[in-house]
C-alpha cells in the first residue's frame, strides 16, 4: 500500500536534479535544523543563488505529521512569495538521492539573531525600519492565507542594503480550517504562542504574537518572559504576564510600547487583529522621526553656514536623538566590536521539542508540562524525531 502511495505521489513524477552537475558549490552558509544551506553557482543560468537541501528524513518526519491534509511543500509554497521583504525562490525539486532542494536569491547580510545581539549601528539606526518591513513581510503571508508558525530571528535575514528579508518557510501551514485545529506544537519555544502552547486552536494570531516578542527583542535584546527557551520554562510562564517592555527602556516611545505590548497578550482576542493595525503606530512613529531628522539635517546645514565646523552635531549623534532606541538599557549600547565575540561566548540555550509525533489535527487535551520535551539547538524549532523524546535538531 505504501509502495503504491509512494509510486503515485507527486515525487515519483518529478525529474530530479544531480545537484553536483547542475551546481558548483561555493561554501556551506547554514545549516538550519532540517537542512544544508550552500552559496553556489548555478551553472544553467550562471548566477549566485542559496540552495537549501532539506534533510530527508527530518523532512519526512514533519510531513507525516500532517498525514492527510496534504500540506504543501516548503518548496511549493516559497516559489509563490513576491514580496520586497521575502526572500525570492526560483526554483524547487528533488535531487537524485529524493531531497528536497530549493533554489534562492543569495542574501548577502546577517541573520537577525545576529543583529538582535550585537546592537550595533545599524540596528540602533534601522530597528523600527526592520520592524516595520518584517511587519509588511507577514501582513502579506496572512493576506495570501497562509500561517508561518516560526517568525523568529533566526529565521530572518538582513541584506547588505539594510532590507529585512525572511527566509523560512518550513513549518507554513495554509489558513484553513483543518490546519488550524487544536494539535502538536511545532514552532520555537520562547516565540510561541499561548494557545499553540496549550494545543488549542490557532489562527494566523500565533504569527501576530511571535512577531510582538520579536520586536520586544529587537528593541532589548530580551524576551518578554525571563528562561522561556524551554517548552517546560515557557509553560511555567504562560500565565504570567511578560515584564513590561518600558522597564527595559524607559525612554522608549510609548506608541511602540504599547503596540508591542497588546501583540503579547494572552488571548488572541486581546491582541491586534491582524498585523496591520499594529503596524500604524510604528509606521506613525517612523514617519515622526524621518521629519525630526530631516528637520535637523535642515537646521545643521543653515547653522553650519554661520558656525565653525567642529561645532555641528554630527550625523550620527542626530540619529540618535530621534531613535526610539536610543534610551535603550547600557548593555545594548556597548561597542560595536564586542558582540561577535559575545555571540560565540554566548551560551547555547536549549530549544524546545514537541517531538510526539502527533499528528497536527490531533488534539491533546491532556498534555501536562511534564511530557514535554526538549530539544537541544538555540531557538531550533521544534519538529518531530519519533522516537527520541529529547530530540536534537
Ligand atoms: N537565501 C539565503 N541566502 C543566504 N543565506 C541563507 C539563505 N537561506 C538560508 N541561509 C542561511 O542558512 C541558514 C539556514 O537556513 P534555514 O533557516 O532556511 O534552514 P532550516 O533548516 O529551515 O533552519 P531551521 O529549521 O533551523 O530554522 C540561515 O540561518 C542562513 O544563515
Amino acid at each position: 500500500m505504501n509502495f503504491l502511495k509512494r509510486f503515485f505521489s507527486k515525487e515519483s513524477r518529478q525529474p530530479r536534479v544531480n545537484i553536483k552537475q547542475r551546481f558548483e558549490l561555493i561554501g556551506r552558509v547554514g545549516q538550519g535544523s532540517m537542512s544544508k544551506v550552500w552559496r553556489a553557482r548555478d551553472l544553467n543560468s550562471g548566477r549566485t543563488v542559496a540552495l537549501k537541501v532539506l534533510h530527508k528524513q527530518k523532512t519526512e518526519e514533519l510531513e507525516a505529521r500532517f498525514v492527510g491534509l496534504n500540506k504543501p511543500r516548503e518548496g511549493d509554497i516559497a516559489v509563490q512569495f513576491q514580496h520586497p521583504h521575502i526572500v525570492k525562490t526560483f526554483e524547487h525539486g528533488l535531487t537524485s538521492e529524493g531531497e528536497q532542494f530549493l533554489v534562492m536569491e543569495f542574501i548577502e547580510g546577517y541573520s537577525l539573531s545576529f543583529l538582535v545581539e550585537a546592537q550595533n549601528e545599524d540596528m540602533r539606526t534601522n530597528c523600527l525600519k526592520y520592524m516595520i518591513q518584517l511587519g509588511e513581510a507577514i501582513q502579506y503571508f496572512h493576506n495570501e492565507n497562509w500561517i508561518h508558525r516560526d517568525i523568529c530571528p533566526r529565521n530572518i535575514m538582513v541584506d547588505n542594503e539594510q532590507q529585512l528579508k525572511l527566509i523560512d518557510f518550513g513549518l507554513v501551514v495554509p489558513n484553513t480550517p483543518p490546519f488550524l485545529l487544536p494539535g502538536n506544537r511545532t514552532g520555537t519555544a520562547a516565540y510561541m504562542a499561548p494557545e499553540l502552547i496549550k494545543r488549542q486552536k490557532t489562527s494566523q494570531k500565533i504569527d501576530i504574537f511571535s512577531y510582538a516578542v520579536t520586536c520586544y527583542e529587537m528593541l532589548t535584546r530580551q524576551l518578554p518572559w525571563k528562561a522561556a527557551e524551554t517548552m517546560e520554562a515557557v509553560l511555567q510562564h504562560i500565565n504570567s504576564p511578560p515584564k513590561p517592555i518600558q522597564e527595559l527602556l524607559p525612554g522608549i516611545n510609548p506608541q511602540i510600547a504599547d503596540a508591542i505590548m497588546k501583540g503579547l497578550e494572552l488571548y488572541p482576542q486581546d491582541r491586534w487583529q491582524t498585523i496591520d493595525e499594529m503596524l500604524v503606530p510604528f509606521k506613525e512613529v517612523y514617519q515622526s522621526q524621518k521629519t525630526a531628522v530631516t528637520q535637523q539635517k535642515s537646521e545643521t546645514t543653515d547653522s553650519s553656514t554661520s558656525r565653525p565646523a567642529a561645532a555641528v552635531p554630527g550625523k550620527k549623534g542626530s540619529r540618535e536623538k530621534s531613535d526610539p532606541n536610543s534610551k535603550r538599557p547600557r548593555s545594548a549600547q556597548k561597542p560595536v566590536q564586542t558582540p561577535e565575540q559575545r555571540l560565540r561566548r554566548r551560551k547555547r540555550k536549549p530549544p524546545v521539542d514537541d517531538s510526539q509525533g502527533t499528528s497536527e489535527n490531533q488534539p491533546q487535551p491532556g498534555s501536562s508540562p511534564g511530557k514535554e520535551q526538549h530539544a537541544s539547538r538555540k531557538n531550533t524549532p521544534s519538529r518531530p524525531k519519533p522516537g527520541n523524546p529529547d530530540e536534537s535538531h
